[in-house]
């Protein structure tokens, strides 16, 4: 069993940094775009679906982003602080960006998810509003990479990363990797490259290691390879996740292991990503060992795939437990 040594004596358990936005489901299940009579509303965006995560299960978690000055921004601030959220490092941008929006099908597989970020606010971020004293209040920081791929949120992104080190806050890169925010997979693998070098842990699917290897070793798809290749630097673990497949994990002194699923009745395939790096994260605050976080991180993340939402699927900590305890896990 492996723990993980983090700072105890602090007043939040993990901050995370990035987008937080509006996600709008799809009513009806098992209809295309085109068909779909209309969406219900609630608050999502990779690093907001995390901060939800860590808190239900109980965590004390604050956040750093940017929302804009409108009624969306707004309303994923109500919706966070409702939540228990603190969001000290929450800025709201006027300069006319937009509070970034999801659209999605509702369907088990070959599903839809539509992006709205053009001039998104989360992006605005500056790395003059990130405050060191709030980084060195938490146990835990944890970036999601779409921060990195633009100015000036890549510099806000970096120089948070740096405030971490310094105050021995634990540092988690979950990749986040979204194309289409980037201008090239060389340009994305370069920075991601200085952020895994940044991070204790980092927390990527198969796709995701590919294109920060694009560089480094075109081609790869040994999961073992790439693990020794990013077990560097600060990074004492790495966890590849593969969608049903569960997951594997590998330690910076040569432990592995690997996770299998939850199998469930799937309503739609995002925000496994979101659950599964949350139930990690509140077990590892928690002093748990890694091994039991990543049995958590799954199940949550099979919680969240039966549910019709990201945020509202987040478990508690007694669902999480109970569905644990009555289910199967299958390698
Ligand atoms: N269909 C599924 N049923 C149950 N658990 C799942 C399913 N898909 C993913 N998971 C769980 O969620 C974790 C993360 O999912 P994955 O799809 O690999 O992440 P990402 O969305 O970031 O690519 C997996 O390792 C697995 O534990
Ligand atoms: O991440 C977003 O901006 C939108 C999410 O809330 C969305 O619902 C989603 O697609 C989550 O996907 P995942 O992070 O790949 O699981």
């Amino acid at each position: 069993m492996t723990k993980i040594a983090l700072q105890q004596d602090r007043k939040l358990d993990a901050i995370v940094l990035g987008r937080a936005g509006v996600d709008l489901y799809a009513r009806e299940s098992n209809t295309d775009m085109a068909d779909i009579s209309g969406f219900n509303k609630f608050v999502g965006g990779s690093a907001a679906n995390i901060a939800v995560a860590v808190s239900k299960l109980g965590g004390k978690v604050g956040f750093i982003g940017c929302v804009a000055d409108d009624a969306f921004g707004g309303y994923v601030k109500q919706y966070m602080s409702g939540q228990g959220i603190n969001l000290d490092g929450m800025m709201t941008d006027n300069s006319g960006s937009r509070t970034s929006v999801a659209f999605t099908e509702m369907k088990p597989s070959d599903c839809t998810v539509l992006i709205y970020r053009n001039k998104a606010s989360d992006l605005t971020i500056k790395p003059e509003q990130v405050d060191p004293a709030y980084i060195a209040s938490s146990k835990v920081l944890v970036v999601t990479g779409t921060a990195l791929s633009e100015s000036p949120s890549r510099e806000a992104t970096l120089i948070a990363m740096e405030h971490a080190r310094r105050s021995n806050t634990l540092v988690v890169l979950d990749v986040d990797y979204r194309p289409y925010s980037w201008r090239t997979d060389v340009d994305a693998s370069i920075y991601y490259g200085i952020a895994a070098g940044l991070s204790d842990i980092v927390i990527g699917n198969r796709e995701e290691f590919d294109m920060m290897e694009t560089v480094l070793a075109p081609g790869n798809k040994d999961d073992d390879a790439t693990a020794e290749r990013f077990l560097r630097a600060n990074t004492q673990v790495v966890v590849i996740k593969a969608g049903e497949f569960g997951s594997k994990v590998y330690c910076r002194d040569g432990h592995k292991f690997q996770q299998g699923i939850f199998r469930v009745e799937v309503q739609k395939p995002f925000g496994s990503g979101d659950s599964f790096a949350g139930g990690l994260i509140w077990t590892l605050v928690n002093g748990g060992e890694l091994e039991d976080g990543v049995k958590h991180g799954s199940a949550a993340a099979a919680i969240n795939v039966s549910g019709n939402s990201c945020t509202e699927a987040m478990p508690t900590k007694e669902q999480l437990f109970d569905f644990i305890e009555t289910r199967e896990q299958s390698l």
